[in-house]
C-alpha cells in the first residue's frame, strides 16, 4: 500500500509560530505526517510539546505560519471561507472538558451542528435518535449534561461530532478527566465506530495506554517536532527516539544498572510468552540470571513485552544464554548499562 496516495490527512513541513506576551513561541516545527484513510492515529507526547496545536492546525481551527495541511485531497490552505467551513464538517472533533452546551438536553446538543448545516428540526432529530443509539445513550436524550456522568457527556459529544458524517474524528485528550473504567468504555466505542463507520479516528494523547488499546499508528512529537512515527507494536517493540524510549520506559518501572555487567533485551513479539523462554534458557546456561526490567503489554489483542536481563558473569554460561535466546521467537541483544533503557 502506498502510504502517501492512501493518506486522507497529508502534513507537509507545518510550522506555527505564536507571538505571545513571553516573545515567540514555536509550537510546531517542520512536521511531515500523512494519516490513512480508516486507521486510528494516535498522536502522543508530553505537555506543551504540540499535540493540541497540531490537531487544531488538521482542521485549520489554527492557521499555519507555513507549510501544507491537505485532507481528502483538498489543501486546505487554498480554500475560500465557504470552502473551508464544508471541509470542516468532515471532521468532527470531542475535547477533555466535552463542550455540551448546558442549557440544552443531550439531543439538542447533538441535533445543534445539524441546525447550522441548515438540517430540518425533523430530520436533525431523526439523526440524533439514531447517534443516540449508536452511543448507547438512548433513554438519556432529555438529559442535561448536569444530570449525566462525564462518560455520559463524552457519548453525547461523540455523538454531536458524528452528527454531520465526518470522515475524520479528531480526539484531543478525550479521555484525560476520565476514570480507567469509563476510559476503556469510551476507547471501546471510538474503535466500534471506527469498525462499523470506517472513520479515521486521530488520538491526541500523553498516554501510551490509550495509544496501545487503540491505535495502529503512532507519532511521537517532542518539542515541536516528530521524533518517531511507526506502526504502534514496533514503537513499542522497538522505540527509536529519546522521546519514545521515555514514554514507553516510565520511570518507576526502571532499576538502575550497574556498569561493567552485561545485559541482555529480549523482545517479545506476540508468539512467545515469557515464561519458556527465561525459565528454559537458565536451564540451558546452568546459572540464574536476574531479571532488571520486565514489562508487558497487550497492544490490539497481542502480548508484546521486554524484559532486561543480567546475563551471568561466567563468560561461557552467558554465552549459552544468548545462544539459547537466538533459537528461540524472540529478538534478542546485548546492551551496556547506559544504553538498556
Ligand atoms: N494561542 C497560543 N498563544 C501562545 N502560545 C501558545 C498558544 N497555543 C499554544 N501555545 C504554546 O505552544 C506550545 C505547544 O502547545 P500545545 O497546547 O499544542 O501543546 P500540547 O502538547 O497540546 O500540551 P498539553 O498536553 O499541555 O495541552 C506550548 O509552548 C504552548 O504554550
Amino acid at each position: 500500500m502506498n502510504l502517501e496516495q492512501d493518506a486522507i490527512v497529508r502534513i507537509r513541513s507545518l510550522n506555527k509560530t505564536f507571538i505571545g506576551r513571553a516573545g515567540r513561541v514555536t509550537a510546531l516545527d517542520g512536521i511531515d505526517l500523512d494519516i490513512r484513510r480508516g486507521e486510528i492515529f494516535g498522536i502522543i507526547g508530553l505537555s506543551g510539546a504540540g499535540k493540541s496545536t497540531l490537531v487544531r492546525c488538521i482542521n485549520f481551527l489554527e492557521k499555519p505560519t507555513a507549510g501544507t495541511v491537505t485532507v481528502d485531497g483538498q489543501e486546505l490552505g487554498s480554500l475560500s471561507k465557504k470552502q473551508l467551513l464544508e471541509a470542516r464538517r468532515s471532521m468532527g472533533m470531542i475535547f477533555q472538558q466535552f463542550n455540551l452546551l448546558q442549557q440544552r438536553t443531550a439531543l439538542q446538543n447533538i441535533c445543534f451542528p445539524l441546525e447550522i448545516a441548515g438540517t430540518s428540526k425533523a430530520d436533525a432529530e431523526k439523526r440524533a435518535k439514531e447517534l443516540l443509539e449508536i452511543v448507547g445513550l438512548s433513554d438519556r436524550a432529555g438529559n442535561y449534561p448536569s444530570q449525566l456522568s462525564g462518560g455520559q457527556q463524552q457519548r453525547v459529544a461523540i455523538a454531536r461530532a458524528l452528527a454531520t458524517s465526518p470522515k475524520i474524528l479528531l480526539c484531543d485528550e478525550a479521555t484525560s478527566a476520565l476514570d480507567p473504567t469509563t476510559t476503556r468504555s469510551i476507547l471501546a466505542l471510538l474503535k466500534e465506530i471506527n469498525r462499523t463507520l470506517g472513520i479515521t479516528i486521530i488520538v491526541i494523547t500523553h498516554e501510551m495506554a490509550v495509544i496501545e488499546e487503540i491505535c495502529q499508528r503512532v507519532a511521537i512529537i517532542d518539542s515541536s517536532r516528530i521524533a518517531e512515527v511507526g506502526a504502534v507494536d514496533d514503537v513499542f517493540t522497538r522505540p527509536q527516539s529519546a522521546m519514545a524510549k521515555q514514554l514507553i520506559y516510565p520511570d518507576g518501572k526502571r532499576r538502575a544498572l550497574a556498569t561493567g555487567k552485561r545485559y541482555c533485551r529480549i523482545v517479545f513479539d506476540g508468539n512467545s510468552s515469557f515464561e519458556p523462554v527465561v525459565s528454559n534458557m537458565v536451564l540451558e546456561c546452568k546459572a540464574p540470571v536476574n531479571i532488571m526490567f520486565a514489562d508487558t503489554k497487550n497492544i490490539d489483542g497481542k502480548a508484546y513485552g521486554q524484559m532486561i536481563l543480567q546475563l551471568p558473569e561466567d563468560e561461557r554460561a552467558a554465552k549459552r544464554a544468548l545462544a539459547y535466546l537466538e533459537t528461540q521467537n524472540v529478538h534478542t541483544e546485548e546492551v551496556d548499562a547506559n544504553a538498556a533503557v
